[in-house]
């Protein structure tokens, strides 16, 4: 079994060295896009990959840099291809991801007047374990982001954390580690200021060692070259590359 993950982008929502924090999840044969922001498109271009080439898309939460990309991503499809995406989202975004999102992009009369006219939706629920691939199972977590605004963390096979942007959670984090046995953690990381929807860098530092060692960061600003070396124990990932996980 292989597991390996290439982040489209590994920026902040106003982040311009960098793509959204966008990531393929590639277990054996089947690829998994994790989030698809405004800038996913392109950096799938970047990188010489379409999105035929990607089995399922899962979003985590309705911002722009999560989800700005799937009205190009469902009419590329539809259009150019003639497929329609596999989407698994948290069954609370369904409707809001049509409302207040796509609707005004892809509704067309008579043809797309909901989400399940344009993308095979699955939707999910927190504490269920899907199996997505032979490979593949993916829990979702719900984690506070914005009042108000429901965002989903991930729970890879069920040993590996991804964080969805979040606030600091350091219990569930202690927890995970120490109770569940998870190996790695890819987090969210706001460099620098207090940490009011995103977690701070100087947050994940106040964590114990054994949490800190299996951390790995992303979804971090343009100024993240300043803070290279300065991260203890963890590690920047950065876009494009391909990690075996
Ligand atoms: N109350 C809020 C709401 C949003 N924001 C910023 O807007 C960005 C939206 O995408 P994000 O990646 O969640 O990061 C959010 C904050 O930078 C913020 O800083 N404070
Ligand atoms: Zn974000
Ligand atoms: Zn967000």
């Amino acid at each position: 079994m292989s597991l390996s993950l290439q982040m489209l982008g590994t920026g902040n929502a106003f982040a311009k060295n960098y793509f959204n924090n966008n990531g393929l999840l590639l277990a054996d044969d089947y690829t998994l896009l994790i989030d698809c922001g405004i800038t996913a498109p392109l950096a799938m271009h970047t990188i010489g990959k379409s999105f035929r080439d990607v089995n399922a898309t899962l979003i985590t939460h309705i911002h722009a840099d999560h989800v700005g990309g799937l009205e190009e991503l469902a009419l590329t499809l539809k259009h150019v291809y003639g497929k329609t995406m596999r989407l698994h989202l948290p069954e609370t975004l369904v409707e809001p991801l049509w409302n207040n999102t796509l609707k005004g992009g892809l509704y067309q009369k008579d043809a797309v007047a909901s989400l399940t006219d344009i993308f095979e939706v699955k939707p999910m629920k927190p504490g269920i374990t899907y199996k997505l691939a032979p490979s593949l199972t993916l829990e979702i977590i719900h984690t506070p982001h914005i009042p108000g605004k429901d965002s989903y963390s991930l729970l890879i096979n069920n040993e590996i954390f991804y964080s969805a942007d979040m606030t600091f959670q350091p219990d569930l984090l202690i927890r995970l580690v120490r109770e569940h046995g998870i190996r790695m953690i890819l987090h969210d990381c706001q460099l620098g200021g207090s940490g009011v929807v995103h977690t701070t860098l100087e947050e994940l530092m106040s964590l114990p060692e054994d949490v800190r060692r299996i951390i790995k960061l992303m979804h971090y600003s343009d100024e993240q070259p300043q803070f290279v070396g300065l991260t203890g124990e963890m590690e920047f990932i950065d876009q494009h590359v391909i990690y075996k996980l």
